[in-house]
């Protein structure tokens, strides 16, 4: 796999642990995962903004940031999706290394490809959130007109349409965004957050 050799590992002098403890608060990624207008980039930006407010130092990653510039060589094909999250893993094990509550927000699509972020990172650290929603109700919020276009056939691959999306098995916080408000589903991952000491 990797190409390059000759490579030394540097241990920073400075450990996550002493970054967290000057933060006091738990570096970990909030992973958001569903379906398009499952409510991912609403909710991570709503909370985000409260966990701001309460002191806590975070970094949100969505497809701004990052489909426009790191991965703007990857498209929709199983293959490149599966780069794109790899590549954010990665990324998001560095803001946990530098001691920041991240937030993504991204489809992700393939439940193992999902896996292997948790896996990259120290236990506890992937907190994997459920944005559930079905297809009916995301196509009729289409709030980027996108269902429509995949519908008519303009746009290929669309995750939903004609392409999956897998389920968590097990993920640490589910919400149900055709039943929860906005508020609710804040402060749904606030509490976790809480009563499991991140926060
Ligand atoms: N074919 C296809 N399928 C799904 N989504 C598509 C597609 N083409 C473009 N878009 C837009 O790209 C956003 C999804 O990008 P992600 O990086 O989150 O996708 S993935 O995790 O790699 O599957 C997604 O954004 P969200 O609506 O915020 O989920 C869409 O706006
Ligand atoms: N309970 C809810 N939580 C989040 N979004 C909701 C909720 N109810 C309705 N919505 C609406 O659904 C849409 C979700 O879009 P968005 O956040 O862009 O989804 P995603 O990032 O998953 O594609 C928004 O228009 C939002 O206002």
């Amino acid at each position: 796999m990797g190409t390059s050799t000759n490579i030394v590992w540097h241990e920073s002098i400075v450990t996550k642990e002493e970054r967290q403890k000057l933060n006091n608060h738990k570096s970990a990624v909030l992973w958001f995962t569903g379906l398009s207008g499952s409510g991912k980039s609403t909710i991570s930006t709503a909370l985000e903004k409260e966990l701001h407010l309460r002191g806590i130092r975070t970094y949100r990653l969505d497809g701004d940031n990052v489909r426009h510039g790191l991965n703007k060589n990857l498209g929709f094909s199983p293959e490149d999706r599966t780069e794109n999250i790899r590549r954010i893993g990665e990324v998001a094990k560095l803001m946990t290394d530098a001691g920041l509550l991240t937030l993504t927000a991204f489809i992700s699509p393939y439940r193992e490809d999902r896996d292997n972020v948790r896996e990259l990172l120290d236990e506890g650290e992937f907190i994997e959130v459920y944005a559930k929603c079905s297809v009916e109700e995301c196509e009729s919020r289409d709030p980027k007109g996108l269902y429509k276009k995949a519908r008519a056939g303009e746009i290929k691959q669309f995750t939903g349409i004609d392409a999956p999306y897998e389920e968590p098995a097990d993920p640490e916080l589910t919400i149900d965004t055709e039943n929860q408000s906005l508020e609710e589903s804040v402060e749904a991952v606030i509490s976790y957050l809480k009563e499991n000491n991140y926060i």
